[in-house]
């Protein structure tokens, strides 16, 4: 699915796929900015969704907004990579930026729920690398979604009551982060994506890297 790009050594390597789950209100969207902002080299996926926008969202960076006709269109026509009914709304993530940032050798992070992560394990298992948010405590999470003050109560508590259930896929994550403090779990995910940047799997330029030290050894 990828080709690929050079890492900040030179040796060319696969992009990546880099997804974040957890439940509504756990902190996915604050972790993402921080790794765009602080992590060159990589490329938020902006999703399609039906959800109206929220006060302070931008249609085009947070989310593109579209109507439930052309969802179906796009879903239709496959421009979506994957796609999830989510709190009776409809999220799915066009294919094009996706293929165009990873062909430039770009990561590319995601902000999306279990369903989607699972859509994308079975198109390129080898290419994603997914973590699980976790809240400290089911009041922090309750606190989290009141203070984020964007949401009416009534959608406050279908969140809440969703909460359990999209825990519930924590065991199919690579990597599971418990964000008591922002810094310190963000700290933690970069961490991750460092690291999985670095597996020699993805890193497609080693073998001429070390056959050309080899020929300096012997040469
Ligand atoms: N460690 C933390 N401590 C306190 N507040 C936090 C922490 N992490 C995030 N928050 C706050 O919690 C609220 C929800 O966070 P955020 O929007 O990032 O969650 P989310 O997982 O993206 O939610 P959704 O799935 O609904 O988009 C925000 O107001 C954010 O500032
Ligand atoms: N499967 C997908 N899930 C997505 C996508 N974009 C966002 N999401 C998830 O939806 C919920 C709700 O998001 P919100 O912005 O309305 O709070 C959250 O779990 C997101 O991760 C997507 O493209 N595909």
């Amino acid at each position: 699915m990828t080709t690929g790009g050079h890492g900040t050594d030179g040796v060319e390597r696969r992009g990546l796929m880099f997804v974040l789950s957890s439940p509504s209100g756990a902190g996915k969207t604050t972790l993402s900015r921080l790794l765009i902002e602080r992590m060159p080299g990589l490329k938020m996926s902006v999703s399609a969704t039906t959800r109206a926008m929220r006060p302070g969202e931008v249609n085009g960076k947070d989310y593109t907004f579209v109507d439930k006709t052309t969802f179906d269109a796009m879903v239709k026509a496959d421009e979506l990579l994957e796609w999830a009914t989510v709190f009776d709304n409809s999220y799915g993530t066009p294919r094009g930026p996706v293929d165009a940032a990873l062909s430039a050798g770009q990561d590319v992070l995601f902000d999306i729920d279990w369903q989607g992560t699972q859509q994308l394990k079975q198109k390129a298992r080898a290419d994603v690398v997914s973590v699980f948010i976790l809240p400290p405590s089911a009041a922090d999470l309750e606190k989290r979604l009141h203070s984020r003050a964007q949401d009416s109560d009534e959608v406050i508590r279908k969140r809440m009551s969703r909460a359990s259930d999209e825990m519930s896929h924590w065991a199919e994550y690579d990597y599971i982060v418990i964000n008591h403090d922002v810094d310190e779990a963000f700290a933690e995910v970069q961490s991750i994506l460092k690291a999985e940047r670095l597996k020699r799997e993805r890193r497609i330029g080693l073998v001429g890297f070390v056959r050309s030290l080899q020929a300096q050894l012997q040469g």
